[in-house]
């Protein structure tokens, strides 16, 4: 019987393939640690010479009647990463509840007017990212004036970060953002399959790295951020993971968090040219911050609040989970 020699090789295949994996994640965490490096880099000193705004004005568009959380936590998150300024742009009747949460954020109860536009674009030359969709909704006249302010945004050559409801509007419309190299997209399981089916017609098979990769070539390099059990990150060229110990808590509004903390990154990583970056895509650089951010925090919450976690446990760890990271 040759039973032996058969399990014999099937050992020793089984040991190269262990041997391999465990290669791969010490190169994957080495990689995640170096660019974690770079993040370091890109986080602009706290000096007494700046004024009020220059380390970052954001803007939120999103914030409906069903959802006036989703806006509030990524606001709340830019301001609690760094941010001097968050602006949340809603509609009328979320303003006042949006308002209600916090003294912290600038509110404009505009985005169902007619000229809600208009009154964003006012606005634009005083910010330096927007982050679009969070608690959005699918409202058609809501998405059409939002089309309106990322065609603005564009033309001002402002960073853009798509969440949520923003992301259904860019299947839709996937023209909207088609080669802007300063969009940055996070989708979770289900937006990415979505936006795949939109763009790619045919997904195919593949890793998620390779996944990742094709949406972002075929929406000509724009950054994606594929969330999940790891997160995926790429810019059409390069594949990074976010392998950061988070927690197996599920609550809504960890992407939300995760979107405005993204905002501010992107900004600082913008600014702080190649001496800083090194080469690196900013936008990868600002992806990898608040997604090792986001996931710290969770951690941090999960190890005090365990089961009864929710996203204000994790605003509450935005602080440390950043000195922890990022400043140490
Ligand atoms: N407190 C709030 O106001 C919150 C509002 N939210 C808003 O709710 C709106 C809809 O967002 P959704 O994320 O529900 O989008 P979708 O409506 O596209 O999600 C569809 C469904 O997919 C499910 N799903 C998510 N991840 C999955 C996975 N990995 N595998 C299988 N199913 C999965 C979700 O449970 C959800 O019911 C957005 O505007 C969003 O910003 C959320 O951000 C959560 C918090
Ligand atoms: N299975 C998982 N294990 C660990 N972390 C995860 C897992 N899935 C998502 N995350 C993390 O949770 C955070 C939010 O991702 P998620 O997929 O929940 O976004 P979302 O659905 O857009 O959230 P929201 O409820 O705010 O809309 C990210 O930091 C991501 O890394
Ligand atoms: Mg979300």
């Amino acid at each position: 019987m040759a039973v032996g020699p058969v399990w014999a090789a099937a050992g020793a295949c089984l040991r190269v393939l262990q041997r391999a994996f465990s290669l791969h994640k010490a190169h994957s965490i080495k990689d995640m640690e170096n660019t974690l490096q770079l993040v370091r880099n890109i986080i602009p000193p706290q000096t007494s010479k700046k004024h009020k705004g220059q380390d970052g004005r954001i803007g939120v568009v999103g914030g409906c009647q069903e959802y006036t959380g989703a806006p509030y936590f990524a606001a709340i998150s830019a301001l609690k990463v760094g941010a001097d300024l968050s602006h949340v742009f809603c509609t009328r009747e979320a303003a006042p509840v949006v308002k209600s949460y916090s003294p912290e954020l600038i509110v404009h109860p505009v985005l169902d007017s007619p000229g809600a536009v208009h009154h964003v674009e006012e606005w634009l030359p005083r910010l330096h990212v927007l982050v679009v969709g969070p608690g959005l909704g699918r409202d058609d006249t809501l998405l059409e004036n939002v089309k309106g302010i990322l065609e603005a945004a564009k033309a001002r050559d402002i960073p853009v970060v798509i969440d949520a409801d923003g992301l259904w509007l860019i299947a839709q419309h996937p023209a909207l953002l088609q080669g802007y190299r300063k969009a940055v997209l996070t989708p979770n399981h289900v937006e990415f399959n979505r936006l795949s089916e939109a763009v790619l017609r045919d997904p195919g098979d593949g890793s998620d790295r390779e996944a990742v990769q094709r949406l972002s070539q075929a929406l000509g390099n724009v950054t994606v951020v594929r969330k999940g059990e790891r997160d995926v990150i790429s810019d059409g060229e390069q594949v990074l993971e976010c392998a950061q110990e988070g927690s197996s808590r599920r609550c809504g509004g960890q992407g939300d968090l995760l979107s405005g903390a993204l905002g501010v990154l992107v900004h600082w990583a913008l600014l702080a040219g190649p001496e800083k970056t090194k080469g690196s895509s900013p936008l990868l650089l600002a992806a990898m911050g608040a997604c090792s951010l986001t996931r710290q925090c969770s951690h941090q919450a999960f190890q005090k609040h365990g089961r009864s976690t929710t996203t204000t446990d994790m605003i509450a760890e935005v602080g440390p989970a950043f000195h922890r990271l990022f400043e140490t």
